[in-house]
């Protein structure tokens, strides 16, 4: 097999190999032939070798996350940027994560410097199961890979992808791009297009000129959740082809959410449900009217819950009360919400709008670039762990909506609403 070396020339990651990178060995450079076996070995966990090296990236993990696996190994080589040591170094462990499970060699010497980093950053990833690193690992790369192919980071605004529905408008004014859910006849609940929707407006918002993006909804509402017809018409695949789908739309969704760049800030202007108050644990500042109500009735409908509630929730709210709401589908006033700090201020509905919307327009005057870097600083350490919890929820909700629980729920939500779960057994 020929060395490496030859074919470097055109992409990112021949300054991976060239540079002073941490995980750099020069010993990469060398025909594999001439190797030892433990440096083959290293090869193989590194992910941007596997593909030459022919590996059977192998696991019990479950066959269409594990082609996604393999593909995304493949695409790791064609980007065309190099995605900078720590995200490298990220990949490095969620590879090894991926394919080997959980760190289980042991730590090397202090002075070993660079293994010791991998191990460290392998290590770092705890107990996460094969398949979320593997889930992981896949968005990490799709995400290089969109970004690396999109033509300028600030497109201007003429070009921006508008929502294709009327359910959602976005509009920018005074330095705020305002997303706001508009379906208030059925108190703003998601449809599917309106996910798809929503991550194309913070993707466009996260590189707009504004300094801040507002999510708010029109009518009463904030937002009554997922719209439960969602699953009433059954693609080719069936139920599990459904619960698939749903399941990567939902981790994209909340993705955007974590990875969101500029202050977040939500504007609850009235009752809000299941994954509408879930993500507000993703938010930077939420504003609420004092008529909002925040509950999430997961175990009502068979569910369990998402927008990585199962990790800001505690943080925030301390477990017991995050128990209350996730496992019992308590629901708190806006004043509770905001003892618990799941909300910031809660403002008399009568003076809510005025008083929000002139607080915001002044923050919208703050330098952004100071708004951005403080954000990163705050929010950066956590994200891989948000990320994690997320590929974790979308793949146990992925087959909660497949278990009889969801199926039949014994609670079921307003009779008029027809529970889209039932017709999977259609
Ligand atoms: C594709 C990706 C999927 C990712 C899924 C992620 C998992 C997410 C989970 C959740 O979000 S769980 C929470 C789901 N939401 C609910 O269970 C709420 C159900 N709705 C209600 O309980 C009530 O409607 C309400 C929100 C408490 C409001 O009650 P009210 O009596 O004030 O109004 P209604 O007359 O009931 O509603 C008006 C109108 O709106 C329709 N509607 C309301 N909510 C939904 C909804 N979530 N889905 C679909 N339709 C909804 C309701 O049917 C009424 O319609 P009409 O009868 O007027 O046609």
């Amino acid at each position: 097999m020929a060395g490496f070396a030859g074919r470097l020339g055109r992409c990112w990651y021949s300054g991976f190999l060239r540079s002073d990178y941490i995980i750099e060995q020069k010993a990469l450079l060398a025909p594999l032939e001439q190797k030892t076996k433990f440096q083959q070995q290293e090869l193989a966990a590194n992910p941007l070798q596997v593909p030459a090296l022919g590996l059977h990236v192998g696991g019990p993990a479950m066959q269409t996350s594990q082609k996604d696996f393999n593909k995304a190994v493949s695409q790791l080589k064609l980007l065309k940027e190099d995605p900078g040591n720590e995200v490298k170094l990220k990949l490095y462990a969620l590879y090894k994560q991926a394919t080997e499970g959980p760190c289980n060699v042991p730590k090397p010497g202090m002075l070993d410097f660079i293994n010791k980093t991998k191990w460290d950053a392998w290590n770092a990833l705890g107990s996460l199961s094969k398949e979320a690193a593997r889930q992981n690992y896949v968005d990490l790369v799709s995400k290089l890979s969109a970004s690396s192919e999109s033509p300028s980071p600030e497109a201007p605004e003429a070009d921006r992808k508008q929502p294709e529905s009327d359910s959602l408008v976005v509009t920018s004014e005074d330095g705020i791009t305002t997303i706001r859910l508009n379906r208030p006849t059925k108190k703003n609940a998601l449809t599917t297009q309106m996910y798809h929707d929503v991550i194309a407006a913070l993707q466009a918002a996260s590189k707009d000129e504004s300094a801040i993006t507002v999510l708010t909804g029109s009518g009463d509402y904030f937002c009554s959740g997922n719209d439960l017809t969602n699953f009433t018409t059954l693609p080719a695949g069936g139920p599990e082809e459904m619960a698939r789908r749903s399941a990567v739309v939902l981790r994209d969704f909340v993705n955007c959410f974590i990875d969101f760049p500029k202050p977040l800030v939500a504007v609850v202007n009235g009752p809000a449900v299941g994954i509408s108050v879930t993500v507000l644990g993703l938010f930077d500042v939420v504003y609420a009217t004092d008529r909002a109500t925040f509950h999430t009735p997961f175990s009502h409908l068979g569910q369990s819950p998402e927008g990585c509630s199962s990790y800001t929730f505690p943080k925030i709210m301390g477990s017991s009360k995050a128990a209350e709401m996730l496992l019992f589908g308590k629901k708190l006033t806006a004043q509770e919400a905001c003892a618990q700090g799941l909300v910031t201020e809660v403002f008399p509905d009568s003076t809510f709008q005025k008083e929000v919307w002139a607080r915001l327009k002044a923050y919208s005057k703050l330098p952004p670039n100071a708004m951005r870097i403080s954000k990163q600083i705050i929010r950066n350490r956590e994200k891989e762990t948000l990320h994690a919890v997320n590929a974790e929820e979308s793949s146990v909700l992925r087959e909660r909506w497949l278990s009889d629980e969801c199926i039949a729920p014994a609670c079921q939500p307003p009779s008029r609403i027809k529970l889209a779960v039932p017709s999977f057994s259609a």
